[in-house]
C-alpha cells in the first residue's frame, strides 16, 4: 500500500484540510499519515481564526512519523506560520522526501488571509524550490508570479514558465476553477512543457469548498502510486470533477466534497 504524508491544517467542519485530505487518500486505496500545522476555527461558511501548532512539537511529530512510516509522496497544504514552514523545509531536506506537492494556500475561498507578506516572500523564494510541484489557483498564481491572469492564453503561460525558471520552481499546475467560462481548465507547466486538461464547469466555483485541497491530495496520491505527472493530472482531474459533481450541502454554507 502506498503512503502519503499530509502536512496541512485542521478544519473542524471537514470541508477542507487534513480531514478531507485523509478521506481522499483513503478513497484512492492508499494510506495517509498526517501532521497538523495549525488549528482553524471554521465552518462551511467561513474561516474565523487560526492558531499555529507549536513548531517544536510539530517537528517532533513530523520526525517520529517520517522515521517510522516513510512516505511515497507528500502533500503540503495550509502551513499556518512561517516558523512551521521553516521546520517543514528543513525536514523535506533532512529526510530527502520525494514527490512533494505543495498547495500554496494563501487565502480561503471565503476570504480569510492565511499568510502575511514576508511569509509569502519566504514561500516564493525559499520554500517552493524544495517542492516538485506547486498547485496555485488563479489568485495565488497572480501573487506568486506577479502576473495578471485573465485566461490561460499562450502569453500568460509562457510568462509563468519564464518566472518559474527564474525562481527555481520545478513545475506548477495552474488551477482554473476561478476563471470565467464554461470550462474548468488546469495547466501543468514544467521548464520545457505545457500540458492542459479540462472538464465542463458544474455549479459555481465560489459555492464549493475544498476543491483545491482534494486536487493536490489526489495528485500526490497518484504520484505515490507511480503515475507520471501527466497521467496523475488526467486521473486527478477526472476524480475531482466527479467529487464536485457529487458535492453536497451539509451545513449552512458552501457545498462540500465527500470522498
Ligand atoms: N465549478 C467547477 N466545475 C468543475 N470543476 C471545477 C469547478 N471549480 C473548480 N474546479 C476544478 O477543481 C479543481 C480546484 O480548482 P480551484 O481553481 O477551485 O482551486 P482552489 O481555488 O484552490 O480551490 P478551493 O475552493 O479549495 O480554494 C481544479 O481542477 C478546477 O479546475
Ligand atoms: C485547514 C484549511 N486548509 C485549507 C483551506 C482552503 O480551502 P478553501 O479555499 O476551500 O477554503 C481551508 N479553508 N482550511
Amino acid at each position: 500500500m502506498k503512503k502519503v504524508l499530509i502536512i496541512a491544517g485542521f478544519d473542524p467542519s471537514g470541508g477542507a484540510g487534513v480531514l478531507l485530505d485523509v478521506k481522499v487518500v483513503r478513497a484512492l486505496n492508499s494510506y495517509a499519515t498526517s501532521v497538523v500545522t495549525s488549528l482553524t476555527v471554521q465552518d462551511t461558511q467561513r474561516v474565523y481564526d487560526l492558531k499555529p501548532i507549536d513548531p517544536h512539537f510539530f517537528e517532533y511529530q513530523l520526525q517520529k512519523v517520517v522515521e517510522d512510516i516513510k512516505p511515497d509522496s507528500v502533500k503540503i497544504g495550509l502551513l499556518g506560520s512561517s516558523e512551521i514552514a521553516v521546520v517543514v523545509l528543513r525536514n523535506l531536506k533532512r529526510y530527502n522526501l520525494k514527490k512533494v506537492v505543495c498547495d500554496p494556500v494563501l487565502k480561503s475561498t471565503s476570504g480569510f488571509e492565511f499568510c502575511k507578506s514576508e511569509f509569502i516572500e519566504f514561500l516564493k523564494y525559499e520554500f517552493f524550490k524544495a517542492c516538485d510541484v506547486i498547485t496555485p489557483n488563479k489568485n495565488e498564481a497572480e501573487v506568486i508570479f506577479d502576473v495578471e491572469i485573465k485566461n490561460f492564453d499562450e502569453d500568460v503561460l509562457s510568462c509563468v514558465q519564464e518566472r518559474m525558471k527564474k525562481m527555481g520552481i520545478k513545475s506548477c499546475i495552474l488551477k482554473g476553477g476561478h476563471l470565467p467560462g464554461e470550462v474548468a481548465e488546469d495547466v501543468l507547466i514544467t521548464h520545457n512543457d505545457i500540458f492542459k486538461v479540462h472538464a465542463k464547469k458544474q455549479g459555481f466555483t465560489d459555492s464549493i469548498h475544498g476543491t483545491g485541497c482534494a486536487f493536490s491530495t489526489a495528485f500526490a496520491t497518484f504520484l505515490a502510486k507511480g503515475y507520471n505527472m501527466y497521467d496523475a493530472l488526467i486521473s486527478t482531474k477526472e476524480y475531482v470533477s466527479n467529487l464536485i459533481y457529487k458535492s453536497t450541502k451539509i451545513g449552512n454554507g458552501k457545498l462540500i466534497l465527500n470522498p
